[in-house]
């Protein structure tokens, strides 16, 4: 067990995200006043230990220590609470109610889909925690089934979001530097991809993709490589599934809007999607059938949102401008000539994907626009700098290498370097299929699907999604040199072929010893040598074997006559 500060003590890994790695921890004594719950001795705590490029960067600990009061003050129901922050030399840690449930992510994966009435009552309570934050100035960033965690309360699922602030802490230039990608590709709103001013309207985008997984198992966009996702977020449509109930699919539309400024606040949301969940089930009245068809109405977008501080910044290129409205059409200006003849835009995927493939995205991005301010090119003002794209593509590629290089690592001997596996119970199997549907098409369910409670107890292990784990520059442990198979060619049953013949031989051997040096060959009277006894039993038996096989013959004769 592993001390962080003198107040608690790291026992177990529950799993490891982008950012850092999530401990159980047991409190060793009451924290000090600075902490926002003090704790008793012995409790229970998750701590997020933050890798060490946000620990060994001077600017993020005084971004962490500024932030500290805004991660401390961040209190609702459905909310993690963090309970205490630690910095203690090279080590950065949130400490956090620990939530026991698994996370939606995990649950999804499990149990399937969502009813749609399940669905619009879970990110009804996630709408609340976005609410109740953005009300703070605070905007969460990486909303993912992920960063849901799933409290059992009495019996009933509880949804709780967690790592607030953690993808602003990320977002800093020391990350900028090693290429770190901050977001998940599947749940970047459109002006995050493209570095544009975001605002609290990114939440409520990944709140519309978190929906459309809810229900359907996978998110809108997705499949590709990274720039082909983040593609998609800029100039797709999401195919609406048939499963999703008009109301309902009017609400998940509006929070995917490529324009924030047409997305509803998160306040609306949840509003709207008790509204949603009141007027599918199946005991709804023709009152709340009718509210759920106008649900529209309820979706007014926020008139002051949250801005995300930094996104404006005008280092990370921002042509239309900080603080200027979103033109959807403007991302064909944003997304310039590839030395073809006419205007390439974001519709145009072959302009923005050329045959270069993916797989170099700093071949495919075209080069940027002459003559805007703070753009690479321009002569004086910092022609060396990558564009955002190049920068959050290129670190998506990173990524993925070092996750597939990253499984031969041999884990240190340092609890905190060591790659830990989630330990959860393991909810009861479900069938993966959507649950029945009734009138309206939805059955009534006032509360999300409880979750199965673990039925042993006995821990399973569960690897967490790939993420990338110990930075590139880290000295890896040389790779153990393989295992040369003793049956190289694979031929099934070899291996027991030969036990079968060593388990003869050794038979025929000791035969043979106790022929020769025991008082058999007298008590049987007999002088004959062991090879020829042998061979007279062997004759004798083969015998038999033509006499039982004649007498088979004779009888299937006799038989067919
Ligand atoms: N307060 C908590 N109590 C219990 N488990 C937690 C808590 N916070 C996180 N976890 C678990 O720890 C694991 C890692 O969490 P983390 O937030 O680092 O990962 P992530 O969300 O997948 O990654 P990212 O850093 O990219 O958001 C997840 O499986 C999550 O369920």
């Amino acid at each position: 067990m592993r001390p962080v500060g003198s107040k608690y003590l790291l026992e177990e890994p529950l799993g490891r995200g982008a950012t850092g790695t999530v401990w159980r921890a047991r409190q060793r004594e009451t924290a000090g006043a600075e902490a926002a719950v003090p704790g008793q001795p012995g409790e229970t705590v998750a701590i997020k230990v933050l890798k060490e490029e946000l620990a060994n960067d001077a600017d993020i600990v005084m971004r962490f220590l500024r932030e500290r009061s805004v991660l401390l003050r961040l209190t609702h129901p459905n909310i993690v609470r963090v309970r205490d922050l630690v910095v203690e030399g090279d080590l950065l840690a949130l400490v956090m109610d620990l939530v026991e449930g698994p996370d939606l992510h995990r649950y999804l994966r499990e149990n399937g889909p969502f009813s749609p009435v399940g669905a619009a009552l879970l990110t009804a309570q996630i709408a609340d925690a976005l609410a109740a934050s953005h009300a703070d100035g605070v905007v969460h960033r990486d909303l993912k089934p992920a960063n849901v965690l799933l409290k059992q309360n009495s019996g009933q699922m509880h949804p709780m979001l967690t790592d607030f602030g953690i993808a602003r802490l990320a977002d800093s230039p020391g990350l900028t530097r090693t290429h770190e990608f901050v977001g998940t590709p599947a749940y970047v709103a459109p002006e995050s991809a493209e570095g544009r001013p975001q605002t609290s309207a990114v939440d409520i985008y990944g709140a519309g993709i978190l929906m459309y997984e809810l229900v359907t198992g996978r998110p809108p966009f997705g499949g590709g490589s990274a720039l082909e996702v983040l593609h998609q977020h800029l100039s797709a449509e999401p195919r609406r599934p048939s499963t999703v109930p008009d109301p309902l699919w009017t609400v998940i539309e509006r929070c995917l809007r490529k324009n924030p400024d047409e997305r509803p606040s998160a306040e609306n949301l949840g509003r709207a999607l008790r509204v949603v969940a009141e007027g599918i089930g199946v005991h709804a009245n023709s009152a709340q059938i009718a509210a759920a068809e106008s649900v529209g109405a309820l979706l007014a977008p926020d008139p002051m949102p949250a801005a995300v501080p930094g996104s404006a910044d005008p280092t990370q290129v921002l042509p239309h401008g900080a603080g200027a409205s979103y033109d959807p059409n403007a991302a064909t200006s944003y997304l310039p000539h590839t030395g073809g003849p006419g205007p390439v835009g974001a519709a145009d995927p072959t302009a923005v994907l050329p045959n270069t493939g993916a797989a170099d995205p700093t071949a495919v991005m075209p080069p940027m626009p002459q003559g805007q301010p703070g753009q690479p090119g321009q002569p004086g003002q910092q022609p060396e700098q990558p564009h955002p794209w190049q920068n959050q593509l290129r670190a998506a590629r990173d990524r993925n290498e070092q996750t597939q290089v990253q499984q031969y690592v041999n884990p240190d001997d340092d609890p905190l370097r060591r790659r830990p596996q989630r330990q959860v119970a393991r909810p009861q199997q479900r069938p993966q299929q959507q649950r029945p549907q009734q009138a309206y098409g939805y059955p009534q369910q006032q509360q999300p699907q409880q979750y199965a409670p673990p039925q042993h107890q006995q821990p399973q292990r569960y690897a967490p999604p790939q993420q990338p784990q110990q930075p590139a520059h880290e000295p890896r442990e040389p790779r153990q040199p393989r295992q040369r198979s003793a049956n190289p060619m694979k031929i099934p049953g070899l291996g027991c072929l030969k036990g079968c013949l060593f388990t003869i031989i050794i038979l025929f051997v000791a035969g043979w010893l106790v022929w020769e040096l025991s008082p058999l060959q007298e008590w049987i009277g007999t002088t004959k040598s062991y090879w020829q006894q042998l061979s007279d039993m062997f004759n004798t038996v083969t015998g038999w074997i033509g006499k039982l096989g004649d007498l088979v013959g004779n009888k299937g004769g006799s038989g067919g006559n």
